[in-house]
């Protein structure tokens, strides 16, 4: 589904991805862990092709198209979808109508027609119940006074309704407390299937106990230096981030 080659990627002149080599398939969730600064949410923001990044060389491509050429909001109707960090505010637009909006959107790009109204209240019902959002926050400015646990509901609710191929969430520094860690998990959970896939970048060992990881990637100074199984992952919390760096030769 992904395939990342040699990936480097620069900010402002600095170089920050020296290298990136991923493979996701359908069905599989990837974590993303590493010190900070390393060049996790980099990778996510590259990804979703926010603007200020420079990809300087390599590929990226998903399911079969380059991704390169595709604009952020082209991406996003091919199937990508980002949660970030810090979910930004937007006055004046409810959560419902944005959802409508972007919907719809990646409806016409797969050649369908927009859902009316009465379908389109049905399948918000059912992804309500499935993500347990509630419905006043619905009716509100989008992510407007959210506090940071609505701001991740939301977050899995919009992923719910868009049925994205490939999620990535980034969740370094969220700063998630234990319910939002089980709703962010119980909702990658919930709409995991064997035609989509999940990259997770995180801090937090204890978010994948809930989600459980096929591959646990660390990433070091803008490269994957090791790969391993969940157990990685505890590993990790247990001895920390020295033993790999020694492990990769780059301490
Ligand atoms: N606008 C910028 N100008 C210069 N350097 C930047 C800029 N944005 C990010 N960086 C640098 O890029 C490096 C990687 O940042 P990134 O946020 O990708 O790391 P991270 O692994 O996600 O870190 P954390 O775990 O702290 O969230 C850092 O050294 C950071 O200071």
């Amino acid at each position: 589904m992904l395939s990342i080659k040699n990936l480097h990627a620069s900010i402002e002149g600095k170089e920050i991805l020296k290298g990136i080599n991923l493979e996701v398939k359908p069905g599989e969730v990837h974590a993303i862990m590493g010190p900070n600064g390393s060049g996790k949410s980099t990778l996510a923001s590259v990804l979703a092709g926010r603007e200020d990044y420079e990809v300087d060389s390599g590929e990226i491509s998903f399911n079969g198209k380059d991704l390169l050429e595709l604009e952020a909001d082209e991406r996003a109707q091919e199937g990508v979808f980002l949660a970030f960090q810090y979910p930004i505010e937007i006055p004046g637009v409810t959560t419902t109508n944005f959802m409508k909006t972007a919907l719809n959107k990646i409806r016409e790009h797969k050649g369908l027609e927009p859902l009316d109204a009465v379908s389109f209240l049905s399948l918000m019902k059912e992804k309500m119940k499935l993500v347990e959002i509630d419905q006043s926050l619905l009716s509100r400015s989008l992510n407007e006074g959210f506090s940071g646990g609505e701001k991740k509901r939301n977050e899995i609710f919009q992923m719910a309704m868009l049925e994205p191929t490939l999620s990535i969430l980034d969740e370094t520094d969220s700063g998630l407390d234990i319910d939002a860690l089980r709703i962010v998990a119980n909702g990658v959970n919930k709409l995991k299937s064997d035609d989509n896939a999940t990259i997770v970048v995180t801090h937090y060992q204890r978010l994948l106990d809930y989600i459980v990881p096929d591959f646990v990637h660390v990433l070091f100074n803008g490269k994957i230096v090791k790969t391993g199984g969940k157990e990685l992952a505890l590993q990790l919390e247990e001895k920390g981030y020295d033993w790999i760096k020694e492990e990769a030769g780059v301490a």
